[in-house]
């Protein structure tokens, strides 16, 4: 099934993709078997702090400095690819700095890029402004965009718990 996938579209595909808390990988790794693609997680050099908050404030920082963090790794061979499809979460209402790092990172001239994005239910922000402006060679075509789970919602959730428990 999955060779006829990749024999009706033709060409290689890459799925590239940064999640935090799995929303995204879940897309990634159906579209992954799907289309009988390579699968590449986008990953800080460093990574961001396991606390929600925490990551949360770096993340912020990040964005209004503009800085893109280096990569723990580039794709290797992105030029024999005809096809990306790009996955990530909406951090603060933008895409995420690895994501800036991405798009610098890999020369993506004349192949079809694919975003799918999740978000908290705030939609898209910014993002597709900044995919046209740093991958302007691409052939960005209409992003995949879902809702999906909020991990602060359940934190507030696991606090009102625990305020319950403790007032008991
Ligand atoms: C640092 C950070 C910032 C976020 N900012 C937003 C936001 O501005 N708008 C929104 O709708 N969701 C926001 N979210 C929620 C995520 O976009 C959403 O939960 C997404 O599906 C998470 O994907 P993941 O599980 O692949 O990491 C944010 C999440 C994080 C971790």
């Amino acid at each position: 099934q999955d060779g006829d996938t990749a024999r009706i579209r033709g060409g290689k595909i890459l799925v590239a993709y940064l999640t935090r808390s799995g929303n995204t990988r879940v897309i990634a790794q159906t579209l992954h078997r799907a289309l009988n693609a390579d699968l590449f997680e986008i990953r800080p050099a460093s990574p961001y702090p396991a606390d929600y908050e925490e990551h949360v404030a770096q993340a912020s920082r990040e964005r209004a400095e503009g800085y893109a963090p280096p990569l723990a790794a580039l794709v290797t061979d992105i030029a024999s690819y005809d096809e990306v499809f790009l996955g990530f979460p909406i951090w603060g209402q933008a895409a995420p700095p690895p994501i800036l790092s991405f798009l610098k990172g890999h020369d993506l001239r004349a192949k079809a890029l694919r975003p799918f994005i999740t978000h908290g239910g705030y939609g898209v922000g910014s993002a597709p402004g900044t995919l046209a402006g740093l991958a302007p060679a691409a052939r960005i075509q209409p992003a995949f965009v879902m809702e999906a789970d909020q991990e602060r919602r359940t934190l507030n959730q696991i606090k009102a718990w625990l305020g319950r428990i403790e007032g008991e």
